[in-house]
């Protein structure tokens, strides 16, 4: 289970979240959604060490982890799959998948992946630049399968992709959860994501606004808040 425990955090140029609280139980999905600048991408930081908090706490399993460096949070189940997709470009797939792996594992590393992603195993030379949006997604993704996770935090996985390119993503997302594997899915398809999720969080300007099951909130009173932000 990962815990973030009343969460301040921001940049130099000011504080984005005050305050937030938020649970990732074991197994479960959970999303995060709310408008642009809200702050999600930097609660995902902080909550895989990439940015320390200025105050509040993050618990692993009720293990304090706040404060410690991000390859720690990873070594203890927390896997990070960043906006913009967060793989080596100027890499092969299959050097990709070596780093994604726990360190001597490779081939398992290389059979989950490829097995998951039979695309990848097609192109285990390619440098990953040169890979369609959706396979460099799919090769993004294959670190939450190689790297035998308990949470992914997941940042816009569908974003500047094909909708039917993103119906496959959300389908091996679907998959990572029947496996067991809990997760934060930051996402701009509101009712997907509410479809997905056993729980949903709403980030307005840096505050938890909603928290609960997403049969308490509709697609459209979100969108509507979504709004609402902007207009105010
Ligand atoms: N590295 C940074 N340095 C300074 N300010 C930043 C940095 N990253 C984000 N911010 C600011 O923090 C605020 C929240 O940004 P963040 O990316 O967390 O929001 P978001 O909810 O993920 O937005 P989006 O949906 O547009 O991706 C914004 O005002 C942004 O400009």
């Amino acid at each position: 289970m990962l815990e973030l425990r009343n969460i301040t955090a921001g940049y130099d140029n000011g504080t984005v979240l005050l305050d937030v609280s938020l649970t990732v139980p074991d197994r479960a999905t959970v999303a995060l959604l709310g408008p642009n600048g809200a702050g999600k991408t930097t609660l995902l930081r902080v909550a895989s060490g990439l940015l320390k908090p200025y105050s509040g706490q993050i618990l692993i399993n009720g293990q304090d982890v706040t404060g410690d460096p991000a390859f720690k949070v990873s070594r203890k189940g927390i896997i990070h799959v960043p906006e913009g997709r967060g793989i080596f470009p100027s890499l092969t797939v299959s050097d990709n998948i070596l780093l994604q792996s726990p360190a001597g594992q490779f081939k398992k590393g290389f059979r989950t992946a490829t097995s998951t992603f039979p695309r990848l195993q097609e192109r285990a030379r390619q440098i990953a630049r040169t890979l369609s949006g959706g396979e460099q997604q799919m090769l993004a993704l294959s670190h939450a399968y190689v790297s035998d996770p308990q949470v992914v935090l997941l940042d816009e996985v569908s974003m500047g992709l094909a909708p039917k390119i993103v119906e496959e993503i959300f389908d091996y997302l679907a998959d990572l959860g029947r496996q067991g594997v809990a997760q934060l899915l930051v996402e701009q398809y509101v009712g997907q994501a509410l479809r997905m999720a056993d729980y949903v969080y709403i980030l307005d300007r840096g505050r938890i606004s909603f928290a609960g099951e997403p049969g308490e909130i509709s697609e459209e009173t979100i969108m509507n808040s979504y709004l609402g932000s902007l207009a105010s």
